[in-house]
């Protein structure tokens, strides 16, 4: 049985203990199915089951390509293992391999919105292996094998492929393949080699390892100049232990008979081995500007802070996304399968592989431009040694790798529903993305490059710890826990939360030198609103609100959350009497409610009970602020039960003044209303009025007052399935976020980093 590492060795960039909590918390796993069609009435069932149901059978039966119009099969892929080599940990099993089935089902949706469920077959009997997969064809459009040991993976995907009419691929063989092929290239171009004298030593010679080193032959690679090893070193001609025909393969005529022999002189390392495989001595002993490729998963054959150490002129890539240059799957298997769907493509051939390779090779090099640029820690990147492949994050990968795919698939014949017009399917896939995991990504890269001390105000409640913890270990700045320090260590050692590592402060408000400060600080602000100096100093010892809203007034820290124990209004009171508006701003909540890849921004969530018109007007303005500031470009419509004029009455008056007072202002965003909200996000009904002054529909939804804000948002979030983020605080000349009392550790993360991010970077 292997033991389970809990301590932060285990891994740089989060816990082991983060890592079991984000698979147990709310629902355990990391996938749901949820329905897409209603499901309410009589007639819905008779409908969706019997006797309804009987038509689209007889359909299908009749005529077997109409599955893809009344089924889910176009869109559905099966992720397959029998966890035979899950990631580089090895053979532990096909229910130990369920959490990264789900992960890849989740990357599906994420990257590709691929609908994708995770199938873990328990035998390693090859022969039963595949007579479990060959009947599931009717159910699937594509079926993605992973994790599955060599050799037996060679013979399972050969013969599923003999036997099934869709799309057989295994993802650690060609998607690896194509990746890491894509990094070949760019990485050869920038140290001025070519595919014919390039010598390259591949540790590894399993699944994924015979696939890339196929590939690149298939694309022009010189034969000779490859040297495949395994654990029992070179895979040389003549050679006949632990050998099997696809080694064989590539057995090339060479004295050579380890890794430190093979690697002397080599200008390009590909590990597709295991953990620590590649030495420092190793590394030195190969050519000038090396190329190395550690892309053993979960950890490298070495780490780059390992080889710069030791020289500064190597090129490296691994298979993880906390380094620069990840050369890993999760670029290729969502985008392709993308493409292959798209088309309804009968296999995902050699040429489709090629495609990709090329498409993710040349857009790298690319310039990026700005909306893209956010998706790249922050900083502009140059196609260079750091970057030499996109970033998963990379929102121009959608259209650019299955357009790529479906083309290649449309020129070989192998596409059973060709595409007309690439350039509109192109602008369908850009659609597909889901813009908010960008966002937040942005946010969080932005400001790991300029951290931030952010004080977790309830710094004695478990989830605050937990989340502080979090935060440091994402290294977004320092997190200060406010709170009795007994207290805090007596229940984090009940929890097995330990408070003593880097990046994590605590602050005892009652013994802090600070007190005198912050405590004349707020009697100055609050002398003459009917408050005596006792009651502030009540306010500063005893109240953390107050306390920690005072750190940061006074700069003593950079932002804060709070929320968890009282209520949003009571938070934001005891945080207003500390902090002011910024000059010539209004204090509003706004909302970023995300569903099926729409993301809206709701204003006001938070503080305006009844906006007169001219507050409207300002909480548009502050909305398409934010909106901005996260990437978008705003569409904010006013909204109101009416839409311009009609029914008339005296509520959407106030909006309708809102609207003439944005003209006045000549404002640089678009706006119109006022509007009901299906003209809002709905094209079709907005184009009932052509004068209508929005591009399209809206992102921005200035609420008519806050209940119906309120009331809007928590429906969307209970019954429309969205997520919803926020109320983010705007306006505030100091940066402070209130989550809600129900939040998750995650959820205050996220609050904690937006803090961050509007605290300036
Ligand atoms: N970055 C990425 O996108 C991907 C990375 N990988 C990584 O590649 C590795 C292999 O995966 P996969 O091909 O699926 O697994 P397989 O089980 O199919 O193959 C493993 C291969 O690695 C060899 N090997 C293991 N340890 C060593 C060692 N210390 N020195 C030399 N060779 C060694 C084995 O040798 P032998 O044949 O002698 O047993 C075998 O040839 C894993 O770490 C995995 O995480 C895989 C897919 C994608
Ligand atoms: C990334 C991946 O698929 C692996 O390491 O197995
Ligand atoms: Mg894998």
């Amino acid at each position: 049985m292997p033991e389970i590492d809990k301590s932060d060795r285990a891994m740089t960039s989060v816990t082991a203990q983060e890592a079991l909590d984000f698979h147990s918390q709310g629902r355990p796993g990391k996938l749901e199915i949820s329905p897409t069609k209603p499901m309410a009435t009589q007639r819905d069932l008779s409908l969706a089951y019997s006797p309804g149901v009987a038509v689209p059978v007889k359909a299908i039966a009749d005529d077997p390509a109409t599955a893809y119009d009344y089924t889910s099969r176009g869109n559905m892929v099966a992720v397959i293992s029998n966890g035979t080599a899950i990631l580089g940990l090895g053979n532990l099993g096909a229910l130990a391999s369920k959490p990264v089935m789900e992960g890849k089902c989740v990357l599906f949706k994420r990257f590709a919105d691929v609908d994708s469920i995770d199938l873990e077959v328990d035998t390693e009997n090859v022969d039963e292996f595949v007579n479990c997969v060959r009947f599931l064809g009717p159910s699937f459009g594509g079926i993605n094998l992973e994790d599955i040991k060599a050799p037996d993976c060679f013979i399972i995907e050969q013969r599923l492929r003999e036997v099934m009419d869709i799309p057989v691929f295994h993802d650690d063989q060609h998607g690896t393949a194509i990746i890491a092929t894509a990094g070949l290239i760019n990485a050869l171009a920038l140290t001025g080699r070519d595919f014919n004298t390039t010598k390259l030593v591949c540790n590894g010679a399993g699944a994924a390892a015979i696939a890339c080193i196929e590939l690149i032959k298939a694309m022009g690679f010189n034969a000779e100049n490859v040297i495949l090893c395994d654990t029992k070193g070179v895979i040389h001609q003549g050679r006949t232990d632990g050998m099997n025909q696809w080694k064989s393969a590539h057995a090339v005529k060479t004295d050579h008979r380890t890794l430190t022999e093979a690697l002397r002189g080599a200008d390009v390392f590909f590990g597709l081995s295991a953990k620590g495989a590649l030495s420092t001595e190793m590394v030195l002993s190969m050519a000038p500007r090396p190329i190395i490729f550690a892309m053993a998963n979960p950890d490298p054959e070495i780490t780059p802070e390992e080889v710069t150490q030791i020289r500064d002129d190597a090129i490296v890539a691994t298979g993880r996304s906390d380094y620069p240059n990840q050369v890993n799957n999760v670029l290729g298997f969502p985008y392709i399968f993308r493409g292959a769907l798209d088309v309804r493509a009968s296999t995902i051939n050699d040429a489709m592989k090629i495609a990709a390779a090329e498409a993710l090779a040349s857009l790298a090099k690319e310039d990026v431009p700005d909306d893209v640029a956010a998706a790249y820690q922050g900083n502009r990147p140059r196609f260079g040694p750091q970057y030499i492949i996109p970033v998963p994050f990379d929102p121009r990968l959608i259209s650019a790798i299955p357009i790529a795919v479906a083309k290649a698939a449309m020129e070989t014949g192998v596409a059973r529903k060709p595409i007309a017009d690439l350039t509109a399917y192109g602008q369908q896939l850009s659609a597909r993305r889901d813009p908010i995991a960008s966002t937040l990504q942005r946010i969080f890269e932005r400001v790991r490059r300029q951290p931030k001390r952010i004080v977790f105000a309830e710094g004695e409640e478990v989830q605050m710890m937990r989340s502080a913890i979090a935060y440091a270990n994402q290294q977004l700045g320092t997190a200060i826990l406010l709170g009795r320090e007994d207290q805090m260590r007596e229940t984090a050692e009940r929890e097995g939360i330990d408070l003593d590592r880097p990046g994590i402060q605590i602050v005892n408000a009652r013994l802090s030198k600070r007190v005198g400060a912050y405590t004349d600080f707020l009697y100055a602000r609050l002398q003459r609103q009917g408050y005596l100096f006792r009651d502030v100093q009540r306010l500063i010892n005893n109240d953390r609100n107050h306390f920690a809203a005072c750190m940061v007034a006074l700069a003593d820290a950079d932002g804060m959350v709070t929320g968890l124990t009282r209520n949003y209004s009571t938070a934001l009171e005891d945080v207003r009497r500390c902090i002011d508006a910024k000059p010539g701003h209004r204090v509003i909540g706004v909302s970023l409610a995300l569903c099926r890849g729409r993301t809206v921004l709701v204003a006001d969530t938070a503080v305006h009970d009844m906006p007169s018109a001219e507050e409207l007007a300002d909480i548009a303005e502050e909305a398409a602020g934010l909106a901005k500031r996260l990437g978008y470009e705003p569409r904010v419509a006013m909204l109101a039960y009416s839409t311009f004029g009609h029914p008339s009455g005296e509520r959407s008056e106030r909006v309708r003044e809102a609207v003439k007072m944005l003209d006045k202002r000549r404002v640089d965003f678009e706006y119109d209303g006022e509007m009901a909200a299906d003209v809002a996000l709905n094209s079709r009904v907005m184009e009932q009025y052509p004068f209508c002054r929005l591009s399209g529909t809206a992102n921005v939804l200035v609420m008519p007052a806050f209940h119906s804000a309120s009331i809007s948002t928590k429906m969307l979030q209970e019954l429309g399935g969205s997520t919803v983020i926020g109320p983010l605080l705007v306006g505030l000349d100091k940066s402070v976020q209130i989550v809600s009392m129900s939040a998750k550790d995650s959820d205050i993360v996220n609050m904690a980093a937006i803090a961050a991010y509007n605290a300036g970077t």
